[in-house]
């Protein structure tokens, strides 16, 4: 972690002798990883995917990734960066307090809004200060957060943030160990807590010696609850005038110094099963800073520490968090102007610090908060959604440009935010089975031709699709919920929801809006539906903001026809989650004969044959349809003239507008529903067209974990869904919530 800053840095020094620095984050077989990762998963991580990579970013004519950072191994690569929380204000005064953080701790680490800072010169610091000035009073927790009975380290505490965090414990009822090297200034401010009526002691020496400091702790109070590691020096020069003096002393005191206090109180936190430990980087140790090299690689140093430490504290309710301040101390007095130093106290750190190393903080570990003048936020990583090439061919530096776009892309509504080296590695693993054959659909065979490589190449741009409650309703009317159905059409009902095929609502303008002008003779009104596929991966919220993209998953020629099938994937705005994954097909008749391929692969349960045993329905429901059936399901967002227009109906070859595929699909799914309960993914085949008016009957056979269905309309005898089924949940949270 700590290269990350330290290559930022480089990045910015460089910038004008067109010196390029980019991070990467490799997973790949090698003496180093052998001793930790079983030999299944080293097969798959080839060194040879890596290099192509480090091809493209050192290349002269490469494109500029300077500063970036990229992950990647097993074919699969994406680039990641910080995404900052908008966080909370507080007025600063004297009600800024550990008690106020703790009111409003959602706010801080809401990534609602985000920001995505890329220097340090992002973040507007003057204009918050302002801000806080003009705020009313901070509201105080009941209970207030308090430290009685509690033992505090803080090193470098004889003056700046460190004596802020002191005399803020003090006051707080806590019992305070002030470490700094200056003998002097440590015993003043254990003066200073003493003649407010708190109790604290002094121990001067270097942070280095983290047992003398926890000793002292011992010996004193007879325990340690608390570790702030906060001492740090500057030896700032640009990277060409540092010496190996400015650098060790620096990754000295800072990073082997939090190492070593950790270190000593760590058996005393395990044994006694709590501990809080907030250790110190800064901006510079994110986004890296000119002429601080030494100082970004220790603080971004600290940050990876800390992690390790909240990942093995957790079993002992150890929690660590870091925090990266920007306040006028005596170490940035030498590099910030007076008046900056003057506005940014300490004080307005240290109600930050006291909260999360509170007993009130019971959950947040492991993370990075930025605070500024009254302002605090939660920093943490965001990952593109990336590019997996097939695992077993050989990567070539070509092929990752060409997919650089993606690689880099975090606004396709595929980014995530890995908050452990498991959850990160997945996507890696994930793509172990891309292999040249079975990633063919989705990322180009070479038996396609030109048209279709070139179309499978993008995504369409995210669609943001924003509902409420009566959305919600508005779709499960025209599906055929009625008045008497009152957990479908009405919201106040407690068991409000929507019905599961509405998963196919919020990627449909993302999906039909993927452009096919490339095929032969398109004509839109030739186009009709042929086959969905849903996926639901989590509760479906009854309001909210999803996200959608689509990419072309498989392009046929069926001779007269040409076969599309597109993928949709459609995300929670808020928490970035997966909730629905669809896959359609569209049947362009007049549109064949551009020379692709015949047969589309096994897609799983998305092309299941679903056959129907030779036994008698388990369950049938019939359902007479309105004739304004399609005027009504057309209000949730498919407006193809096809479903309402006679005259555009009639150039696509019916006398009548027919009713919508996904409209009948939905009433088959609600049977499936009435009759079966959940299910977690449904699939058909739109082998007739329906008429509004006419009536549906829905056959259904329950063939273990899955139910086998299809509907036929009963006026004329004629199978218009077929190949359907759906696989019924055995989660049950996600049953309730259906
Ligand atoms: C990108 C996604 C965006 C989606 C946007 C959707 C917008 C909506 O507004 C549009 C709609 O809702 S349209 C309404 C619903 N759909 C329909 O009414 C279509 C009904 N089906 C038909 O008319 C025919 O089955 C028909 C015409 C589909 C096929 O009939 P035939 O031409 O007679 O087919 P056949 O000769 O039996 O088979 C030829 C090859 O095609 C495959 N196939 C057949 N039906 C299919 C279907 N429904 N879906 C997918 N593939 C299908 C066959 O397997 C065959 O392939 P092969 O030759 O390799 O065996």
């Amino acid at each position: 972690m700590g290269l990350v800053a330290f290559t930022k840095t480089l990045a910015i020094e460089g910038a004008k002798y067109n010196i390029r620095a980019s991070c990467i984050a490799p997973m790949a077989a090698s003496a180093m990883t052998e001793t930790i990762m079983p030999p299944e998963m080293l097969k798959h991580l080839n060194p040879s995917f890596i290099a192509p990579l480090i091809a493209v970013l050192t290349h002269p004519e490469g494109p500029n990734a300077s500063g970036k950072v990229f992950e990647a191994g097993a074919g699969w690569m994406g680039e990641i960066r910080w995404e900052r929380s908008k966080g909370a204000v507080f007025k600063t005064d004297d009600t800024f307090t550990p008690s106020a953080v703790k009111e409003r701790w959602h706010e801080v680490t809401s990534f609602d809004k985000a920001e995505y800072p890329n220097t340090m010169g992002d973040a507007d610091m003057m204009g918050v200060l302002e801000l806080s000035k003009t705020l009313a009073p901070n509201k105080q927790s009941n209970p207030s957060v308090r430290f009685d009975g509690k033992v505090t380290i803080v090193t470098g505490a004889g003056g700046g943030l460190g004596r802020a965090y002191a005399l803020m414990f003090g006051k707080l009822g806590g019992q305070v160990v002030v470490n700094d090297v200056n003998e002097q200034a440590a015993q003043k401010v254990v003066d200073e807590i003493k003649s407010a009526g708190g109790k604290a002691i002094a121990v001067a020496c270097s942070v280095e010696e983290g047992q003398k400091i926890a000793q002292t702790a011992m010996d004193a109070f007879g325990r340690i609850d608390v570790l702030i590691a906060n001492a740090g020096i500057l030896r700032d020069k640009s990277f060409t005038a540092m010496t190996q003096r400015d650098w060790d002393d620096v990754i000295k005191v800072h990073l082997k110094g939090t190492y070593a206090c950790a270190k000593a109180v760590w058996p005393i936190f395990q044994k006694q099963r709590y501990g809080r430990i907030v250790t110190t980087a800064s901006q510079v140790g994110i986004y890296g800073n000119f002429g601080q090299a030494n100082y970004s690689a220790a603080k971004a140093a600290i940050l990876g520490l800390t992690r390790t430490l909240a990942i093995e504290g957790a079993r002992y309710n150890i929690i660590c968090n870091t925090l990266a301040p920007s306040a006028g101390t005596a170490m940035t007095s030498t590099v910030w102007p007076a008046e900056m130093v003057q506005m940014f106290k300490p004080d307005f750190i240290a109600p930050v610090v006291g909260y999360l190393v509170s007993e009130d903080n019971t959950s947040t570990s492991g993370c990075l908060f930025e605070v500024f003048g009254g302002c605090a936020t939660q920093t943490r990583w965001q990952r593109a959604g990336g590019h997996g090439f097939p695992s077993n061919k050989t990567l070539t530096p070509e092929d990752v440009l060409s997919q650089w776009k993606v690689i880099t892309n975090f606004d396709d509504g595929r980014s995530t935010h890995p908050t452990s080296t498991q959850e990160a590695i997945q996507q890696i693993v994930d793509n172990f089975n891309n292999t040249a054959d079975s990633s063919s659909a989705a990322s180009g065979d070479d038996a396609d031709p030109e048209s279709v490589k070139e179309a499978k190449k993008g995504t369409t741009e995210p669609h943001k699709y924003v509902y409420t409650e009566r959305d919600v309703i508005l779709y499960n009317l025209g599906i055929g919920a009625t008045a008497e159905e009152l957990k479908w059409t009405y919201e106040g009902d407690d068991d409000f929801q929507a019905l599961p095929t509405f998963g196919v609502i919020p990627g449909f303008p993302s999906g039909a809006g993927m452009s096919l002008d490339w095929l032969p003779n398109f004509n839109p009104a030739k186009l009709l539906h042929g086959e969905q596929y849903l996926s639901i991966k989590a509760p479906i919220p009854t309001s909210g903001t999803l996200i959608s993209t689509t990419r072309l998953l498989e392009a046929l020629d069926k001779g007269k026809q040409a076969a599309i099938t597109t993928v949709t994937e459609t995300k929670d705005a808020n928490s970035g989650k997966v909730i629905f994954e669809t896959q359609s097909t569209a049947i362009i008749r007049g549109s064949g004969g551009f020379g692709g391929q015949k047969q589309g692969k096994d897609r799983g349960a998305a092309t299941a044959a679903n056959t129907p045993p030779k036994r008698q329905p388990d369950a049938v429901i019939e359902e007479e349809t309105s004739p304004d059936q399609a005027a009504l399901y057309r209000l949730s967002g498919d407006y193809n003239p096809l479903h309402i227009q006679p005259e555009f109906a009639a150039i696509g070859g019916f006398d009548r507008p027919i009713l919508h595929g996904l409209c009948f699909f939905g009433i088959a799914g609600k049977h499936v529903l009435k009759s079966f309960g959940a299910y977690k993914d449904i699939k058909g085949r739109f082998a007739g067209s329906v008429y509004p008016g006419e009536t549906l009957i829905t056959e259904m056979w329950k063939e273990g974990g899955k139910v086998v269905f299809q509907m036929k309309v009963k006026e004329r005898g004629t199978t218009v869904l077929s190949a359907a089924g759906a696989t019924l949940v055995g989660d049950e949270n996600l049953k309730a919530k259906l």
